[in-house]
C-alpha cells in the first residue's frame, strides 16, 4: 500500500456519561467532552446507546449530533428500537455491536455468520439512509467474509481479547490474538472492506496497531477517559494522537 490513508482517532465518550449518571445529574457532560476532544484533534466521536442506557442516553446522542462538527459514530445493537433512533438521528456512521444486559462491557464481536438474516435488513435500512454501517466483529475469517457478503462497507475489529491478554500477562494468548488481528485486517482489506479497530486500546496498543496499513480508524474511550481524570482530556487526546503517529511512522513493520 503506497500511501495508506490517514489513521483517524474516534474518541468514545461513553464513560463521561457513566460518571454523570452516578448522581443522576447533568455533569460531567459527554457533549462538552466531545467538543474538547475535537478541539484537541479527535477526528470523530463515538457513543454507544445501549438498550439499558447505562451510560449514553437518548438525549446525549441527539445533542452530540447537533453539537459536533466531526463525524458521529453511533454504536448500537441491531434492534428495531435502535434502528429507528439511528434513522431519526442520522449520524455519519452506525457501528452494530453485540449487547447483553448482564455484560460489564462489550464481550466478543457481533455474530454476523449466525445472525446474517436478522442483520441484513438493518444494514440495508441504515445504508439507504446514507449512514455508513460498520460491524463490530472479532478478527475471524468467517465473520469477515460474511460482513463483506452483507455489503457492510466497514468492519471494526474487536481488540479486547488482545488488550486483555496483554494486561493479564498472557504472552502466548496476546501473540495469538495479535496474529488474528493482523491476518483479519489483511483479509478484510482484500475483501474491499474499510477496516477499523477498537476496544481496550491504550497508548501502547494503539501505537502498535497503528503500524497496520489496512487499519484507518481507531475508536478509543475507556482508557482515555481514565487518563483524562489525571492529565486532562485535551492532553490525553494529544498523547493518543502522538502514539498513533509514532506507530504509523513504522507502517508495515508491526506484523
Ligand atoms: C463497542 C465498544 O467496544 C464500545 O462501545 C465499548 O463497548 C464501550 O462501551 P461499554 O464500556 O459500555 O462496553
Ligand atoms: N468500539 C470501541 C470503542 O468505541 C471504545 O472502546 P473502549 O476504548 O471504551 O474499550
Amino acid at each position: 500500500m503506497s500511501h495508506p490513508p490517514k489513521l483517524r482517532l474516534g474518541v468514545n465518550v461513553d464513560h463521561i456519561a457513566t460518571l454523570r449518571n452516578a448522581r443522576g445529574g447533568r455533569i460531567p457532560d459527554p457533549v462538552r467532552a466531545a467538543l474538547l476532544a475535537i478541539e484537541a484533534g479527535a477526528d470523530g466521536i463515538t457513543a454507544h446507546l445501549r438498550e439499558d442506557r447505562r451510560h449514553i442516553r437518548d438525549d446525549d446522542m441527539a445533542r452530540l449530533k447537533a453539537a459536533i462538527s466531526k463525524p458521529l459514530n453511533f454504536e448500537m445493537a441491531a434492534t428495531e428500537e435502535m434502528v429507528r433512533i439511528a434513522l431519526a438521528t442520522r449520524p455519519h456512521a452506525c457501528c452494530l455491536v453485540p449487547e447483553r444486559r448482564e455484560e460489564l462491557t462489550t464481550e466478543g464481536g457481533l455474530d454476523v455468520v449466525g445472525q446474517h438474516n436478522a442483520l441484513a435488513p438493518a444494514i440495508a435500512r441504515l445504508g439507504e439512509a446514507g449512514i455508513r454501517v460498520s460491524l463490530f466483529i472479532a478478527a475471524d475469517p468467517a465473520q469477515i467474509e460474511m460482513a463483506a457478503r452483507l455489503r457492510a462497507p466497514v468492519i471494526e475489529i474487536h481488540t479486547g481479547g488482545w488488550c486483555d491478554a496483554i494486561t493479564e500477562g498472557h504472552a502466548d494468548k496476546a501473540a495469538a490474538e495479535w496474529e488474528r488481528i493482523v491476518a483479519g485486517a489483511r483479509l478484510a482489506r482484500s475483501a474491499g472492506l474499510e477496516v477499523h479497530a477498537g476496544h481496550g486500546l491504550d497508548y501502547a496498543t494503539a501505537e502498535r496497531i497503528a503500524a497496520l496499513p489496512e487499519i484507518v480508524e481507531l475508536n478509543i474511550g475507556y482508557f482515555m477517559m481514565g487518563e483524562a481524570l489525571f492529565v486532562g482530556l485535551a492532553e490525553t487526546v494529544r498523547a493518543m494522537r502522538a502514539a498513533m503517529d509514532r506507530g504509523r511512522a513504522r507502517l508495515g513493520t508491526a506484523a
